[in-house]
């Protein structure tokens, strides 16, 4: 909470500038805090008359609607509210010091980031033996796939890693993946002298989701080396991508459950030396009660520091609606090239294509045009990826959660990609698990990309638009189609209007809609304006200037 009589007008700047940057010129702001510079109502402006014009004021110049604006962590009280009683005073030092806190600078998100980097990755190299467990029948087997194609796909995730090279792999069919030692008796011998007498293997990738704490233990002491399973070498191709705060809040937090395994380990360890039931200085608690409980601070933390950025989004979220903007979610399995095509389709020289999987952490949005000029934004979203463990998209859930909102969807397909077709499943499959609304399931738009690796393609599925991102092909059909559909989704319309130049009809549909072109017609005084605009505000406008 900002204390209004402390507030300079620096402060007030990087407030409006933190929660507004993305979308709003510097300019703007400081149209209002000139408007307003003390933040106080000037003597003798009467209190309702104040409010309403800094509230006409931030809905004109920001775009901010009133009940938003009380949203704004305070502003509204720094900027309208002189009211100066002690009650009120009060009520904001308590909630200064709530927010206090749990609130996490850049500086605690990094070192908490670095500190609990798992054990056993970090800078080291890695020489991988990788095991793929072959389920061969059941209900745990995979229908849609082959473990040849799965093995790919983990030798895939460990190239990815710049220190990790694979050493050798192995698929291994086994009817017991849910046990201890995944494979049966014979197969988990003749592995284990295998995995001892291959030289330099510093690692095991077990390429199943998720392996218990008490599997991994005994691995590793079976095998000698350390044993990863999918969802920590996901994690740390995560860890090694994420530049932004909130990626790595999510990736601390999705992090949690493998200090957990961790520490249930290490206390195994000390148990059979017998550390388990000693005290820690006097307090009462067990070295892996404080432990947890250390554990269990840390976590709430990052989920209080990771809700607060979650509102800042639902602010922007909802300042971009109101800006009308449309806003369409590029998506698609990692990899299928979601930043290529944006990075074709707005000309963005900032954003970074990458042959590697989970390149994007991070949502971005990009702003591009479409063929009549209407702006739209692009959302660059995080790649899906099969069997990516249940924990891991519950902590990114909420920067996927953006795709709910959006107006369209676009589905990236990698049509060069021996698994196109299961990647299409599953990227349904988590959109059907997000609970993506009906309308955007059905109005989504799917895109074939990289035909050029294709010989002589043909797509064989109806409604598909073939492109190549990369030598920028087949991207006018596509524009056409996404406005298209944003005009069906949005309930806009494209409509040449005839104004009279001397009425106010020029300026309402600069203030309402988006003007495309302007035509003007000098010998009759009037222009023929290309805009796009809402069946409201065209209502509004009919009624307005009706009989001109
Ligand atoms: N040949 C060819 N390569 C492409 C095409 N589109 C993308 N690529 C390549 O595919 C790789 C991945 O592209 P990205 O755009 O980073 O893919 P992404 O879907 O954003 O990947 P993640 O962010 O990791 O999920 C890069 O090496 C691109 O150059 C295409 O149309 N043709
Ligand atoms: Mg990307």
């Amino acid at each position: 909470m900002v204390k209004k009589k402390e507030l300079s007008r620096k402060a007030k700047l990087s407030i409006y500038r933190s929660i507004y940057a993305p979308t709003l010129s510097y300019g703007k702001f400081g149209e209002v805090f000139q408007a307003c510079p003390t933040g106080r109502r000037p003597r003798g402006r009467p209190r309702r008359r104040w409010r309403d014009y800094v509230s006409r004021l931030a809905w004109e110049r920001l775009g901010v609607p009133p009940e938003e604006l009380e949203e704004v962590s305070g502003m509204t009280s720094a900027v309208v509210d002189t009211q100066d009683s002690s009650k009120r005073r009060k009520e904001e030092e308590e909630e200064e010091e709530e927010e206090d806190e749990d609130f996490i600078d850049d500086s605690e998100v990094e070192e908490l980031f670095q500190q609990q980097a798992p054990a056993g990755f970090g800078e080291e190299q890695h020489r991988v033996f990788i095991v793929h467990p072959d389920v061969k029948w059941g209900s745990r087997k995979q229908h849609l796939t082959t473990a040849e194609l799965m093995m790919a796909e983990a030798v895939g995730l460990v190239n990815t890693l710049d220190n990790w090279r694979v050493l050798d792999k192995i698929i291994l069919s086994t009817k017991t993946p849910e046990k201890k030692r995944i494979f049966g008796k014979g197969n988990f011998q003749s592995l284990t002298e295998k995995i001892r007498q291959t030289a330099g293997i510093t690692a095991v990738f077990v390429n199943v989701e998720r392996l218990s704490p008490l599997s991994e233990r005994e691995l590793e002491e079976a095998w000698g080396v350390k044993v990863f399973d999918r969802y920590s070498v996901v994690l740390h191709i995560f860890r090694c991508n994420a530049r932004t705060k909130e990626a790595k809040l999510q990736i601390s937090l999705a992090e949690i459950p493998l200090l957990r395994s961790r520490l249930k380990n290490e206390i195994a360890n000390l148990d059979q030396q017998g550390g388990r039931t000693r005290y820690i200085g006097g307090s009462g608690e067990t070295l892996l009660e404080v432990q947890q409980r250390l554990l269990k601070e840390r976590e709430t933390k990052i989920r209080s520091a990771l809700e607060k950025l979650r509102k800042k989004r639902h602010l922007l979220r909802s300042q971009r609606k109101h800006k009308e903007f449309p806003v369409v979610s590029v998506l698609g399995y990692t990899n299928c090239g979601k930043t290529t095509l944006i990075k074709a389709l707005t000309g963005d020289s900032g954003l970074q294509p990458r042959n590697q999987l989970f390149a994007t952490l991070d949502v971005t949005v990009h702003a591009g045009q479409l063929p009549s000029h209407m702006t739209v934004l692009y959302v660059d979203t995080i790649g899906f990826l099969s069997q990516l463990p249940h924990q891991l998209i519950d902590s990114f859930s909420a920067t996927l959660e953006d795709i709910k909102h959006s107006d369209l969807l676009v589905h990236v397909r990698d049509i060069s990609h021996p698994e196109t077709v299961n990647q299409k499943v599953n990227v349904l499959n988590v959109l059907k698990n997000l609970q993506v609304p009906n309308r955007l399931m059905s109005s989504m738009i799917e895109v074939h990309n990289k035909i050029d690796l294709v010989d002589n393609y043909e797509s064989t599925e109806p409604h598909v638009l073939p492109i190549s991102a990369l030598e920028e092909r087949g991207l006018d059909e596509l524009m056409t189609a996404v406005e298209k559909q944003i005009v069906n989704s949005t309930g806009k319309h494209i409509l040449d209007l005839k104004v009279d130049l001397s009425s106010p009809q020029l300026s309402w549909l600069y203030k309402e809609a988006t003007v495309q072109d302007v035509q003007v017609d000098a010998d009759d005084g009037s222009a023929v304006v290309k805009v796009i605009i809402s069946t409201a505000a065209y209502g509004r406008y009919k009624k307005l200037f009706a009989g001109r």
